[in-house]
């Protein structure tokens, strides 16, 4: 009997196809299912559509999920396959991440023109990202340095580098593995001292959570340890309600059956942060993260909230 594919749904960019792929090759391996057991469905999303300003700007959580998630929720998608960067804390009743692979490396990679090192770089060079941690991480770091947004899929970022728009350009390592592209990286940033966005470098499946065929489908396929490091480091974000503006870094590792966690929440100029450590066993991985978060809320005060409105 010929059963109907399985829709997957993604955005269209090269790294979001790239990852929409691996997902259907761990689906097809873990099952023993032909390619044409899945149909991959390409959709536009409003921050693919969106491209002159930047994303903390557009504002709204789910800039990247929406279309996606209107169509798993009618059924028209059996599931759909992200950056769990990417992901807002809340999601739409009735869908949730429901399936996690196992996690690339976590580390932002440094793209250097002028130099092949952040702390090599000449005075008051110009560095382009447009993400809110980096820019803040690379301030508290690098005080000189003059920090420009910087938008647009990985290809665009490295040709503006390329044409001397900037001296350098930070991007995730994961991504530029997956899109076969690490030759252009110049350095690896420590964890410790440019710590990455929570879900950094996890691909996370997004699917409807009264559906069993398809949790029976996706568990196979589902990490274990990402899974907890990602529900630790959501809960980190969730309890200081990361909304786009808030320069949040967090990682969770899983070692010998215990999660080590740490984050640290920044200052959009990088002059000010709050940094906290964590342990603890993996079952209580969401609490883990959310009681890190709220200490450092606390320490930090309302006061270190307001300089990001
Ligand atoms: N917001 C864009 C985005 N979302 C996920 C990745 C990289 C892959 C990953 O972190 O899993 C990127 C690009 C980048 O940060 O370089």
């Amino acid at each position: 009997m010929q059963m109907k594919p399985y829709r997957i749904g993604t955005r269209g960019s090269p790294l979001a196809l790239a990852q929409a792929h691996e997902t259907r090759s761990r689906l097809m391996a873990a099952h023993g299912l032909p390619e044409d057991a899945f149909e991959i469905v390409v959709l536009s999303t409003k921050g693919d559509r969106v491209t002159d300003r930047p994303l903390s700007e557009i504002g709204g959580k789910g800039l990247f999920t929406e279309e996606l998630e209107e169509q798993l929720s009618d059924g028209r998608l059996d599931l759909a396959v992200h950056s769990s960067k990417d992901m807002p804390t809340a999601l739409p009743e009735g869908l949730g991440l429901v399936a996690f692979l196992e996690r690339e490396d976590v580390r932002d990679a440094f793209i250097g023109r002028s130099a092949p090192r952040l702390e090599d770089l000449p005075l008051n060079a110009v560095v382009g990202s447009s993400s809110l941690r980096r820019q803040a991480l690379i301030r508290r770091l690098r005080p000189d340095l003059s920090v420009i947004t910087f938008r647009g899929q990985v290809e665009t970022r490295l040709r503006k580098l390329g044409e001397g728009q900037v001296d350098a350009t930070l991007l995730a390592h994961a991504g530029l593995k997956r899109l076969g592209n690490t030759g252009v990286i110049t350095e690896l940033l420590d964890p410790e001292s440019f710590p990455p966005a929570p879900g950094q470098g996890a691909i996370c499946i997004e699917a409807r959570t009264n559906d069993e065929r398809i949790a029976e489908l996706l568990a196979p396929i589902n990490h274990a340890d990402t899974e907890a490091a990602l529900l630790c480091e959501r809960g980190f974000l969730g309890a200081l309600d990361g909304s786009c503006r808030t320069p949040i870094a967090g990682l969770a590792r899983v070692a010998g059956g215990q999660l080590s966690f740490y984050g640290m929440i920044l200052t959009p100029d990088g002059s000010v942060w709050h940094d906290i450590r964590r342990e603890g066993p993996l079952g209580d991985a969401a609490q883990l993260g959310a009681d890190a978060g709220a200490e450092v809320r606390d320490r930090a005060g309302s006061s270190f909230f307001d300089s990001w409105t």
